[in-house]
């Protein structure tokens, strides 16, 4: 099927500093609020945390290997910003940065063009500890000099950037929810925090155009595809908010300039909102290349009152994966086309997209047919956004390996390839990996 793709297509896989590298306190590396957060007692399944992870600060050429016999032709992974900036700021750590570079050489030899993230939720704890990290709004000074000192240090090789993983989640499961690190449970900080990303992109945003002029960068967004539980007028309006809570907040607001009104609105109400200051929502529509769409499900919604949302999210009945998540590939489909009709027209990337399975070693492999029928259903759905007139510039699988599945720990794996945490981190690709392969290969 790959053949009816566009030529140039980006084919790869997708990982994160924190969830795989390991290394976490190695080589002048400074902690991140995820080291914090992790060895908190409670925070994270079994005590699990990322001093070690997949190791792949250690192991990265024999990863690149696998991501080479697979046949991808690109790579999504995210820079840790403690390691070149231990303290957040200030000098830069060399040993931090020649991973980075020899990373970014062995790609490029064996033909892997780098999407680098500069940031996947694992900020330095210095700034978190010092200024209060995301709850201030000099994040976007700091993010600001972070994001120059890596266009300028890997620009020169690496042509496309995300700003930001997911900031709905750097928000709202971090300091609403508090699943997430820093783990707080407040919905005007985390608000606070949702501005302060989204200034921040910009920022980052304004020093690209400084410093790499052939490149392109964009922001990757949870984007779940949400739908009323019935089709009453209270369950549409319901599931209307609900996708204004957590898509168009961080879809429609950097490009229109201006938060999504009725659920902005509900917010005002009830004192929470965010503080704008002049020029803010200038800074936050700063104009990028590209949408990146982490689609892995769907929501479905009913109206619920007693929620300042006005709804909440009832269990669907279709067939889950390991995390819960129903499975759900007509929900891609449709939100790249909602995406590309209604935020922009710009070029999309599917940053993200895979699923949790219950992988076991049977004599040595892991038979996960359920992820290869995941992967068929859902690049077909891409391969229909297209047809429909949807600019898809690429599709990266979540992921290469299992790794650190945030508060899941390692009890969650994603990876087309299984990793023995009880056998030296052995590397074992699982019958998805094959499917993928044969995928890429086939004309
Ligand atoms: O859970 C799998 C992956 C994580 O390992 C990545 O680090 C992260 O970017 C990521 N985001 C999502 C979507 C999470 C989500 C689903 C539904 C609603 C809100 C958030 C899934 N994943």
């Amino acid at each position: 099927m790959r053949a009816v793709f566009p030529e140039g297509f980006l084919w790869g896989v997708a990982t994160a500093s924190y969830q795989i590298e390991g290394a976490d306190f190695e080589d002048g590396k400074g902690p991140s609020i995820w080291t914090d957060f992790s060895h908190r007692p409670g925070k994270v399944n079994s005590g699990d945390n990322g001093d070690v992870a997949c190791d792949h600060y250690h192991r990265f050429s024999e990863d690149i290997e696998l991501m080479k016999q697979l046949g991808v032709n690109s790579y999504r992974f995210s820079i840790s910003w403690s390691r070149v900036l231990p303290e957040g700021r200030g000098k830069i750590n060399r040993k931090g940065s020649d991973f980075y570079n020899k990373l970014i050489d062995r790609l490029l030899e064996v033909g892997i063009q780098p999407m680098v993230t500069l940031y996947h939720w694992d900020l330095p704890l210095e700034l978190h500890r010092k200024i209060d990290g995301w709850e201030s709004r000099d994040m976007r000074h700091y993010f600001g000099d972070y994001s120059s000192l890596v266009f300028s240090e890997f620009g020169d090789r690496v042509k496309h950037w995300i700003t930001l993983n997911e900031p709905y989640c750097s928000s709202h499961v971090s300091y609403l929810w508090g699943e997430h690190a820093p783990g707080k449970r407040d919905l005007k900080t985390s608000l606070t925090v949702a501005h302060n990303l989204l200034l921040s992109h910009g920022e980052a945003v304004r020093r690209f155009r400084e410093v790499v002029k052939d490149g392109t960068i964009g922001l990757a967004n949870v984007s779940t595809f949400v739908e009323p539980a019935t089709d009453s007028k209270e369950d549409r309006w319901a599931a209307r908010i609900r996708d204004q809570f957590i898509n168009g907040w961080f879809f429609e607001t950097p490009i229109t300039g201006e938060y999504p009104s009725e659920l902005f609105k509900r917010f005002n109400d009830a004192g929470v909102q965010p503080l704008i200051e002049d020029g803010d929502m200038d800074l936050i529509s700063t104009p990028f290349d590209f949408w990146g769409v982490n689609y892995y499900t769907r929501n479905v919604i009913r109206k619920e009152e007693s929620s300042i949302l006005g709804s909440e999210v009832v269990q669907g009945e279709l067939a889950k994966t390991e995390m819960g998540w129903e499975v759900y590939p007509e929900g891609l489909e449709a939100f790249l086309y909602k995406t590309f009709k209604e935020y922009g027209k710009k070029p999309i990337y599917i940053t993200e997209n895979g699923m949790a399975c219950k992988d076991k070693l049977t004599d040595g492999f892991v038979e996960d047919f359920e992820r290869v029928d995941y992967m068929k259903r859902h690049f077909s759905s891409a391969l229909s956004a297209l047809k429909a007139g949807v600019d898809l510039r690429g599709f990266y699988v979540w992921s290469l390996l299992d790794n650190f599945e945030w508060s899941y720990g390692y009890s969650k794996r994603f990876g087309l390839v299984y990793v023995d945490y009880e056998k030296g981190l052995k590397r074992i690709p699982k019958r998805s990996y094959y499917y993928y392969r044969d995928f890429l290969e086939r004309d």
